[in-house]
């Protein structure tokens, strides 16, 4: 595996240096992704708020089956739309494993075009659908068992160093 952590010059939040220096990109022909930290809300073990999504490489991008279940609950029976974000979000951030790259979430944005049903199989796409420099343009969607698909989103990661997240004195960009 890669290391990302050559360039750790020093934090101020021990927890964050040892995950900055314990991160690392799975081999290419590895299919498991690991989550990206034991807390992560998307895919965390350790997380008992958290979805603990299992994503896989496939092809070119990554794959991931989910249930939400009764503590995402919106509407009765249907999944709350920012658990549904939480999820696609998350899945593209296991996109970055396979550029090799630490890229954060710019803009995210979703289209709910069926509810996603609690305690209902679901499959989740997503994959790098351009890069310009720094930029990643991804796409994701979830589908049904009947391969109808439910929701799509797309996504601008953008690609940071190390000290993006070493750094606590973080400015608000506006466009
Ligand atoms: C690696 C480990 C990952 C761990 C977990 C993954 C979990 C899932 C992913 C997440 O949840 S990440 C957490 C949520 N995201 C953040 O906290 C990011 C907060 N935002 C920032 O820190 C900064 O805005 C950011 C570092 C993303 C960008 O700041 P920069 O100053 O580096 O970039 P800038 O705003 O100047 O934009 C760079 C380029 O993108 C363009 N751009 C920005 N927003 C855009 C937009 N909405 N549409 C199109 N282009 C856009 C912008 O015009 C510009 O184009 P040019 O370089 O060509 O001039």
């Amino acid at each position: 595996m890669g290391k990302a952590s050559d360039a750790v010059s020093g934090s101020s939040d021990p927890d964050v240096e040892d995950w900055v220096r314990s991160f690392r990109f799975p081999e290419s022909g590895s299919p498991e992704l690991p989550p990206h930290h034991p807390n992560c809300l998307g895919c965390g073990p350790a997380n008992p708020h958290g979805h603990r999504l299992s994503v896989r490489r496939c092809g070119d991008g990554v794959h991931a089956h989910h249930r939400f279940d009764s503590r995402h609950v919106g509407a009765p029976t249907i999944a709350h739309g920012g658990a549904v974000a939480t999820v696609l979000d998350d899945l593209f951030g296991f996109l970055l494993y396979t550029v090799g790259e630490l890229a954060v979430t710019r803009h995210l944005a979703i289209d709910y075009l069926a509810p996603v049903l609690l305690d209902t199989p679901y499959t989740l796409r997503a994959h790098i659908h351009a890069r310009d420099g720094r930029k990643l343009h991804l796409r994701a969607t979830i589908e049904n068992d009947h391969a109808h698909v439910v929701t799509t989103a797309t996504a601008l990661f953008l690609i940071v160093d190390i000290d993006h997240f070493l750094t606590t004195t973080h400015q608000p960009h506006h466009r």
